[in-house]
């Protein structure tokens, strides 16, 4: 079996008395600023003026444009959008890394298909968490933490292991565990898995059910607590105990519907599906796909984001959830909050 590692693995000191650079103060990186400020860590956050730089600034960090905060830092990770990257790293932060730094990102993407292409006399590695960075921040301030993956691109200090170790505890990852990949794995194994599976997969297989039954004549409302609030609390007992503590809680008919009809709607046909998504991603299709998009701004991106919002499963659970007070509030409206309370 493939060594995980805890807390208990990891000696922290060789971070101590090193710089960190965030670069970015979104979902990953205000969660990585705070995780390491909090286990304590000397952190200093790079952004261009505007709302993050308000948010970082209120949750009392030091924020300095990328350049400066490059200049200041001996290790220096890069949150930013994986599309923004290549252009910022260009012309913000290669200029000013100085031999014996270390450049480290959350997802191997720009490195792996060759769109950053660091210099030889820099330590690059990941730290790539296997959650997304509100729920890296959520888990570490109730104690736990979101396992990562860390992978050594160029190792010219000698140290890049530990670094990349003692970063991942500093963001709590190793209170769940912390396991080596290679940039290769982490980028192709990440994006087959949110393609496929955790964001593509799911909302695809959330809004054929609540289709299938809308279009039969069922309530909208039944169709959204059977298809998508549920889905949660089904999700929960596969987190906590995998399939089978899932089994132990559901009734025997739906753990026979379960053996029947699951393989009837997800089987060999769909792997198949999955196999020419892992294909693409592999050959560098995606990539080549997802970059192009990004040239021409985003039109088919934008076009497909607005008319999923305004998708009947979306307005119904919208309603739905205004008379759920316990239901948590959407971090889209969090950061809403937030905003006014800057500008008030
Ligand atoms: N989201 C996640 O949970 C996960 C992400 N990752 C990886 O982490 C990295 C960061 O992703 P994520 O946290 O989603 O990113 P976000 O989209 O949340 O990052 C947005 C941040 O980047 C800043 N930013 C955007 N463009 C620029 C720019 N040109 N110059 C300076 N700052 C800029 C924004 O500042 P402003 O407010 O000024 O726009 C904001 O602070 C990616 O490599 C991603 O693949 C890995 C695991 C999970
Ligand atoms: C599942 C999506 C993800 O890979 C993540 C949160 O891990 C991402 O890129 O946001
Ligand atoms: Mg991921
Ligand atoms: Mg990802």
């Amino acid at each position: 079996m493939t060594k995980v590692l805890y807390d208990q693995d990891i000696q922290k000191e060789v971070l101590q008395g090193k710089k960190i650079a965030i670069v970015g103060y979104g979902s990953q990186g205000h969660a990585h600023a705070q995780n390491l400020r909090e286990s304590g860590h000397d952190v200093v956050v790079g952004l261009r003026p505007g709302k993050s730089q308000q948010k970082a600034e209120e949750d009392g960090f030091q924020v300095v444009s990328v350049a400066e905060a490059t200049k200041q830092a001996d290790v220096v990770m890069v949150l930013l959008p994986d599309e923004h990257q290549t252009a910022v790293y260009e012309e913000s932060i290669k200029p000013n890394l100085q031999a014996g730094n270390a450049l480290v990102f959350a997802h191997g993407f720009n490195i792996h298909f060759s769109q950053i292409v660091p210099p030889a006399d820099v330590d690059v590695f990941l730290v790539a968490p296997k959650g997304p960075g509100h729920l890296v921040r959520r888990t570490y301030e109730e104690g736990a933490g979101v396992p990562a993956l860390y992978g050594v691109y160029q190792d010219v200090t000698g140290d890049a292991t530990e670094l990349a170790l003692a970063y991942a505890q500093g963001i709590g990852a190793a209170r769940a565990g912390v396991l080596e990949t290679s940039f290769q794995e982490e980028t192709e194994t990440d994006l087959f898995g949110e393609q496929a599976v955790l964001c593509g997969g799911l909302t695809s297989l959330v809004k054929a059910g609540f289709e299938t039954l809308t279009e039969a004549g069922y309530q909208p409302e039944v169709a959204y607590f059977e298809c998508l609030h549920e889905m949660k609390l089904i999700v929960d007992l596969l987190y906590e105990g995998g399939l089978e503590n899932m089994r132990y809680s559901i009734s025997d008919t739906a753990q026979w519907g379960d053996f029947v009809s699951g393989p009837r709607v997800i089987n060999e046909e769909t792997k198949g599906r999955m196999k020419e998504v892992l294909d693409d991603i592999q050959a560098g299709k995606f990539a080549k796909g997802w970059i192009l998009e990004n040239q021409a701004n985003r039109a088919q991106f934008n076009a497909t984001n607005a008319k999923e919002n305004q998708h009947q499963i979306e307005k119904v659970g919208r309603e739905l959830r205004e008379l759920m007070p316990f239901v948590k509030q959407p971090l889209q409206e969090k950061q809403k909050d937030v905003k006014a309370h800057v500008t008030n």
